[in-house]
């Protein structure tokens, strides 16, 4: 069962619960929340107090991905706002098994990122212990990019990997998803599409969401 969840990187910011409201109306399952720093990435985005803010707006897990120096600082501020999910660049990270705990303690659930150019065996001896291994098909910072497709056989090593251990992981995968491209990504094993551009740009959400559905599904 394919998940969507919609970035509200690409969301009128002006009217956030309006948004949020529209895409959980249309079907989403995730709210991704982007969060940037200046520094590991070119761009800042948000931070706890506006996951504070949109809590109240939806009932829908908020999927925070964190591009964050130092995201242990954060991860309770983030949790304590309400975030579902936390996800944390292995790149940016000394110690990944103390900050996933960290995550885990605060109470949400906890995943790992790598970059397109970051080598999937990264991430391999963490995958007992996170809930979800997100795959960014984009170099992070920006809303709109192209697809990078060399991630994709990523995908299929993770799932590979999950099978083979019967792990309990979900695989997401972030960046240029689109009607083009979200195919590609579920059939090598991915379980959470996100998607900003393709539903936010487009006037009727509800049917962005279905028409990514419909494109992520088996035609044969
Ligand atoms: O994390 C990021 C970008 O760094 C993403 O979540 C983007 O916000 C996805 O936007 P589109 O590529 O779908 O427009
Ligand atoms: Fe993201």
């Amino acid at each position: 069962m394919t998940k969507i969840a919609p970035s509200i990187l690409s969301a009128d910011f002006a009217q956030l619960s309006k948004e949020i409201r529209d895409v959980e109306e249309g079907g989403a399952d995730y709210i991704h929340v982007d969060v940037m720093d200046g520094h590991f990435v070119p761009n800042i985005t948000i931070g706890p107090l506006i996951v504070d803010a949109i809590r109240p707006h939806t009932s829908l897990p908020l999927d925070v991905h964190l591009m964050i120096e130092n995201p242990d600082q954060y991860i309770p501020a983030f949790a304590e706002a309400g975030a579902s999910i936390i996800t944390v660049h292995q790149e940016v990270i000394p110690h990944l098994h103390r900050t996933i705990q960290l995550i885990k303690d605060s109470g949400a659930k906890a995943g790992v990122v790598i970059n397109p150019a970051t080598p999937v065996e990264m991430v391999r001896d963490i995958l007992n212990d996170v809930d979800l291994v997100l795959l960014m098909t984009v170099n992070p910072g920006f809303g709109g990019q192209s697809f990078i497709p060399q991630v994709v056989h990523k995908i299929e090593q993770i799932d590979a990997w999950r099978k083979a251990n019967q792990l309990n992981l979900e695989i997401e995968a972030d960046g240029g998803i689109n009607r083009d491209t979200i195919r590609q990504c579920t059939d090598a094993g991915a379980d959470v599409l996100v998607a900003g551009s393709a539903i936010f740009k487009q006037a009727d959400r509800k049917q962005a969401i279905s028409n990514l559905l419909q494109a992520s599904e088996r035609g044969d």
